[in-house]
């Protein structure tokens, strides 16, 4: 390290010139929420936690590196990527050292509504973890990370690893213990009445023609006996929903966390892969009530409109930046704990001149969480949810330097505020949606994080 270091320092004659810099060892297995936990003393508001839905890949993150964030609307997903080339380009690797990671999010839309929770994340917040744990194919790695203007970056470089040794020591000498579940003394459905309306308003704009899908979401909150750790959050839901992405992105004293069941795009060695999930039913008790539910969805026609929208939007978009598609005609089961969807999965050959967040720009929102058409389907979430989405529903995940990564599709998700939680689900409504059956649909889809968080499973 310390040639590498010297080496490029030589390099920098330009005052400004950032230097990034990573190295890796390899360590025996630890607890990765250990090792998030580790860092609460420090820098429990720089964290971030990643476990993807076949459990191949885990991902935390502590402190800030270097922080890319966007408030600039227009062009956030091109500006995240420009910015992250470049840092890219100072980097110092050797061989052994694994792909440092850009870990973050966008919020779903970049109109921000006033005084709501989600005042403190910007329209994009990425970042570079100081401090970065992988577990990958059962081996697992912690890497510093550095960007630095500073000519003694081997000083500062040494700082760091004395803080890493720290953070190791801390996770192999305790045990995880597992938190109790928070108490919730109270749960406030925030509009519920004005939510039901927009539900008969949006199926009449559709009968009328004004638009053909438009994914309707509501919120409730709950509150606590006393302020939710971060750690118990994302333990409870990662032990609880293992067939999902499991995500946490702290900010500013919040957590947004959630369990999702669906991967918007994964880039890995030129290959990308994206699905559409869209329609839904229950869980049946027995093995042949959960059958005849997932033969019903298959065989519905609302849910099997709401699927179809997705296909057609995500097919086009591999259609304009892929060769070699592939994908089933017909829909599958995802069958997940409290719920199953229709499920496409679609994979393609990425062409030469794009990339993961050109990628990401082009499929977000898909009508899963947006509608058709796109631009009519924005504003009427607009006006009818009057609430603001923040992350919910928006893209999350990471890319390395090489241009592989994953987002997944923000849903199953909640604000964690001290003690109160913002919860969020939608469902997709077309021409013959009804308000009661949506609601319901939305219990379901908040059950996962409900039941992390210590709630009563209504619905
Ligand atoms: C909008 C959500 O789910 C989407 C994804 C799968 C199924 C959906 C549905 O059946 O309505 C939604 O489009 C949510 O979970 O908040
Ligand atoms: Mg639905």
């Amino acid at each position: 390290m310390k040639q590498k270091i010297t080496a490029s320092s030589t390099k920098a004659v330009e005052k400004d010139y950032l230097r990034f810099f990573t190295e890796t060892i390899e360590i025996g297995r630890i607890s990765p929420l250990l090792f998030f936990q580790a860092g609460e003393a420090n820098y429990s508001n720089e964290r971030f936690y990643w476990q993807n839905a076949d459990n191949t890949l885990t991902l935390a993150g502590i402190g800030h590196a270097t922080v890319l964030s966007n408030e600039n609307a227009d062009n956030r997903f091109e500006d995240i990527s420009v910015r992250w080339k470049n840092l890219c380009m100072s980097l110092v690797k050797e061989e052994k050292d694994i792909e440092p990671i850009l870990f973050g999010g966008f919020s779903f839309d970049t109109n921000h509504t006033e005084n709501s929770e989600w005042g403190n994340f910007p329209t994009a917040f990425f970042f570079v973890p100081s401090f970065q744990l992988t577990i990958k194919n059962g081996m697992t790695s912690i890497s510093i990370n550095l960007v630095t203007k500073n000519e003694n970056a081997i000083d500062e470089f040494d700082e760091l690893r004395n803080e890493r040794d720290r953070l190791i020591h801390f996770a192999q000498v305790n045990e995880f213990k597992s938190p109790e579940k928070p108490f919730v003394v109270s749960l406030e459905e925030r509009g519920k009445d004005k939510y039901m309306k927009s539900i008969t308003d949006v199926t009449n704009l559709i009968k009328k023609g004004k638009a053909e899908k438009v994914v309707i979401a509501r919120s409730i909150k709950l509150n606590f006996d006393s302020n939710v750790q971060s750690d118990s959050a994302l333990h409870h839901i990662s032990n609880e929903q293992q067939e999902s992405y499991v995500f946490g992105l702290q900010r500013e004293g919040q957590l947004f966390f959630g369990a999702t069941p669906e991967r918007l795009i994964e880039v890995s060695n030129g290959q990308a892969y994206s699905a559409c999930v869209a329609g839904s039913i229950g869980r049946g008790t027995t093995a042949d009530e959960d059958k005849a539910l997932g033969e019903e969805l298959l065989d519905d026609h609302k849910n099997r409109g709401e699927h179809h929208y997705v296909v057609n939007m995500i097919s086009n978009v591999f259609e304009n930046n892929c060769t070699n598609i592939s994908m089933p005609l017909k829909p599958k089961l995802m069958k997940l704990r409290d719920i199953q969807h229709l499920f496409t999965p679609i994979e393609g050959q990425l062409k030469k001149d794009t990339d993961i967040f050109s990628l990401v720009q082009a499929l977000h929102p898909t009508p899963a969480l947006g509608g058709v058409p796109h631009e009519i389907s924005r504003e009427i979430i607009r006006d009818e949810e009057k609430m603001d989405r923040g992350y919910y529903a928006g893209p999350i995940g990471w890319t390395d330097t090489k241009g592989n990564g994953e987002f997944a599709v923000a849903i199953r998700s909640a604000l964690l505020d001290g003690d109160s939680a913002y919860l969020y689900a939608g469902g997709g409504i077309v021409a013959d949606s009804t308000a009661e059956k949506e609601y319901e649909e939305t219990w379901v889809k908040f059950r996962p994080v409900l039941r992390a968080l210590g709630g009563k499973l209504n619905g």
